[in-house]
């Protein structure tokens, strides 16, 4: 946990606790102890802190946080405020990424030294919490308000360069960091002991800290889309202006605040979930598991398609060191997207591809030997299923098939091929080198060691993998799509595009519905729903009811923008109106009069609609299909679902994702209440029927994370 020696006058403390030297309880002890140990010790002279392993610190052990372990004595303030009262000089080596309190750790310390490989960076408010510990107290003292106010507030890490020159290392060394450290604690003296501690400093520039202050507070309003954690670190950062001990007992204010809130439980509850996903099992049959599966070696990736998506996949692949053939029949975009790539991984890199590395070719026989193909051509049916049998005839038998769809059937693109065992989706999320997501979908007949290699090969791209079964649209746009379905209702009953879309952005989504379909291009959910039936491209189907398609209330206004070619920014309309180069969604008169004289033509009566409305009838419907999702055995768990969201549809983190809103948040006696609710004002909307899952759970008195966890492995 922690082992001390000393070398000769220095006693060294060094973290042991693998994988990432987390500071739990055991480890604060032994390191409170150590430190006890080497004051009482005549013959030292000086301290040093470090890690073994791959980093100092990753800090505080997040899986106490739920737990009363993180009270018991010493706790991290405890360790901290020992260190910096310390008697004897404390030197703090870093190396590896060090986080939160190991960052504390350091700042308490009376010198601070780090190899170069070292990160530091504090992450707390992504997990709703203050750094504490002294961290909002010391940081501005030692590097002024501006950085400390860009490290809390953003989490981001800095490289041990960025630190040294913002002062917040004293020396960076290049190797042996035990070595180098012990020959720095050797040369400090007991002398300068006071001046050393950051306590007594005062902020620089504490002058100019107004405007800095102003102006951070300006940019996290509009960033932080309701979370609360970054504003109110930035109001202890403040409180570094103050006296040490007044600030120090404000951020114990504003750290308990944080502490206690829903926000932070949620936040927490995301950080957890995206490292659960990668234990899937299939529902319907435990037996196949993320312990069962060995995953194929892959080394070299086929793209097929060289359109924007496969652009995308084509650099995630490069980046991660695999060896790519990108084909496309299209001569002219295929050498647009190698020059697209190659400016994309030169700005990253400042290097081109290596030329082994990607071969980009109009001939399909190139396929012949990678491991794995990823399709990644246009999202239709007939031409994927002609692709994959393509693909089956030149590829080498052992090579996985993958189809980048968004929510065509897998079995059927499967059936074109003699060896459905190894086709499974993998949806990629566009821009595809930039989204975390990767949502992998498996058909009746995908292997195991096909899963597993998906799975695999996401996490190879730095991608959170999330497995799911075959359903029209998956679990992402399944649900998403009644999001959209019911914010045209909502325009027919009274509300505006803006309306709805401000709703939903108060409630933290980066874009509402409307500006998110403009962005999109409303163009390809017509051209689905016309696949689907559901509408032609000059209105509806004949003998087809206008408000009523498919056993469903149905909205027309989506098509009738289409009809008009309004398909969003790319056409300079859409929901709304686009100046020319412009992405500022300016409300449009024309829309509001198509929206006014269809609920004229239709018989709506106008009302006025409040957010709390718009937000439920845009979320509730889709929660709700949530868990059908579930009960359907489609994917693992609410934590899969959660971060399909979060990764893929920008739903706001603080609120931990649609489940656990539901859960939590919402409660689950209060969502079926409201989904009776509206279920009685708009018997023709299916999705208003409550799941029975949520019944049952809701009946039982039970909740979501209850039944996780009795169902994950
Ligand atoms: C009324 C009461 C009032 C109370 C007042 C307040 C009381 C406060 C008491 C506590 C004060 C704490 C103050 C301190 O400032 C807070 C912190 O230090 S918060 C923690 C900060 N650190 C992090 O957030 C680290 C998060 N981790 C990462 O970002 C990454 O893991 C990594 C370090 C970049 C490494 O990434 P990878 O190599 O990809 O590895 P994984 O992410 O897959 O992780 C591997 C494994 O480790 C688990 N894990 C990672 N970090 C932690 C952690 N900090 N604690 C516990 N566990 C961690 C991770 O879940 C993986 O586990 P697995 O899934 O494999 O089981």
């Amino acid at each position: 946990m922690a082992e001390c020696a000393t070398y000769g006058t220095v006693a060294v403390l060094q973290i042991n606790n693998p994988p990432l030297n987390v500071l739990g309880h055991d480890v604060r002890s032994q390191l409170m102890s150590g430190l006890q140990q080497a004051l009482q010790d005549k013959a030292v002279c000086s301290i040093v802190i470090m890690g073994k392993g791959q980093t100092f610190t990753a800090g505080a052990d997040v899986k106490e946080f739920g737990t009363e372990k993180v009270f018991w004595e010493p706790t991290l303030h405890s360790l901290v405020e020992a260190v910096s009262a310390s008697t004897k000089p404390v030197v703090t080596a870093i190396h590896g990424t060090t986080l939160g309190g190991g960052v504390a750790l350091a700042l308490a310390s009376h010198y601070r030294l780090a190899d170069s490989s070292a990160k530091m960076g504090l992450p707390e408010v992504q997990l709703g919490i203050l750094p504490t510990c002294g961290v909002t107290q010391r940081l501005p003292r030692l590097v002024g308000l501006q950085t400390a106010v860009r490290m809390v507030t953003s989490g981001q890490t800095q490289s041990a360069q960025q630190a040294l020159t913002a002062g917040l290392l004293d020396k960076v060394v290049t190797d042996d960091l035990l070595k180098k450290a012990v020959g720095f604690a050797r040369s400090v003296d007991v002398r300068g002991l006071e001046a050393r501690r950051v306590s007594s400093w005062t902020v620089p520039g504490a002058d100019r800290a107004e405007d800095v202050l102003d102006a951070a507070r300006k940019t996290l309003v509009r960033r932080s889309r309701g979370a609360i954690a970054p504003l109110t670190a930035l109001q202890a950062i403040q409180a570094s202006l103050l006296p040490f001990e007044t600030g120090m007992k404000r951020e114990a204010e504003l750290g308990r605040y944080l502490w206690t809130s829903w926000q932070a439980a949620a936040l927490r509850y995301a950080f957890f979930a995206e490292r659960t996903v990668k234990r899937w099992h299939i529902p319907r049959n435990k037996n196949v598991n993320y312990r069962t599966a060995e995953p194929m070696d892959i080394k070299s990736v086929g793209v097929l398609g060289a359109g924007t998506m496969g652009v995308g996949i084509t650099i995630s692949l490069l980046q991660a060191g695999l060896k790519v053939v990108l084909t496309e029949v299209n001569k002219a975009q295929l050498d647009k997207a190698v020059s697209l790539i190659q400016r994309s991984l030169e700005g990253k890199s400042g290097g081109k591809p290596q030329p082994m590395q990607l071969r980009a070719t109009t001939d399909y026989s190139q396929l012949r030997e990678v491991d794995l193909v990823i399709e990644a051509v246009f999202e239709d049916l007939a031409l994927k299923k002609k692709v994959f049998q393509q693909l089956d005839a030149v590829t080498n038998p052992r090579t996985i098939l993958a189809t980048n769809t968004s929510g065509l059937d897998i079995d059927q693109i499967a059936a074109a091929t003699q060896r459905p065992d190894k086709v499974i989706g993998t949806h990629f999320f566009s821009p595809a080198h930039v989204m975390r997501l990767l949502e992998n979908i498996y058909g009746r007949h995908t292997s195991v060691e096909t899963i597993a290699t998906a799975m695999q090969l996401g996490a190879t791209i730095g991608k959170v993998g999330v497995l799911v079964g075959n359903c029209p649209g998956f679990v992402g746009n399944r649900m998403k799509g009644l999001n959209f379905t019911e914010a045209m209702f909502l325009l027919e009953e009274g509300a505006e595009p803006q309306d709805v879309d401000k709703a939903l952005e108060e409630f933290g989504f980066a874009m509402g519905p409307f500006r998110v379909s403009d962005l999109a291009g409303g163009d390809v959910h017509w051209r689905r729903r016309i696949q689907a039936g559901l509408t032609t491209e000059h209105g509806p189907p004949p003998y087809t009811p206008v408000l009523y398609r498919q056993g469903n209330r149905y909205s027309p206004l989506a098509d009738m923008l289409c009809m008009q070619g309004r398909f969003g920014q790319k056409t300079g309309a859409g929901w709304y109106r686009y100046k020319s180069g412009s992405r500022t969604a300016l409300p449009d008169a024309e829309v509001h009069r198509l929206i006014h004289k269809h609920r004229q033509d239709h018989g709506f009566q106008r009302r006025n609609i409040s957010s709390q409305e718009i937000v439920e009838r845009c979320l509730f419907p889709l929660i709700n299909e949530g868990f059908r999702i579930l009960e359907e055995g489609l994917a693992t768990g609410p934590q899969d679902i959660d971060v399909i969201f979060l990764l893929g549809f920008g739903w706001p983190r603080h609120t931990g994702g649609p489940m656990y809103y539901a859960d939590k948040v919402v409660g689950l006696g209060n969502l079926l209440q409201s989904l009776e609710k509206y279920r009685a004002y708009h018997p023709r909307s299916a999705h208003w029927v409550p799941s029975s899952l949520l019944r049952k759970m809701a009946a039982q008195g039970t909740s979501l994370s209850i039944w996780a966890a009795g169902s994950r492995l």
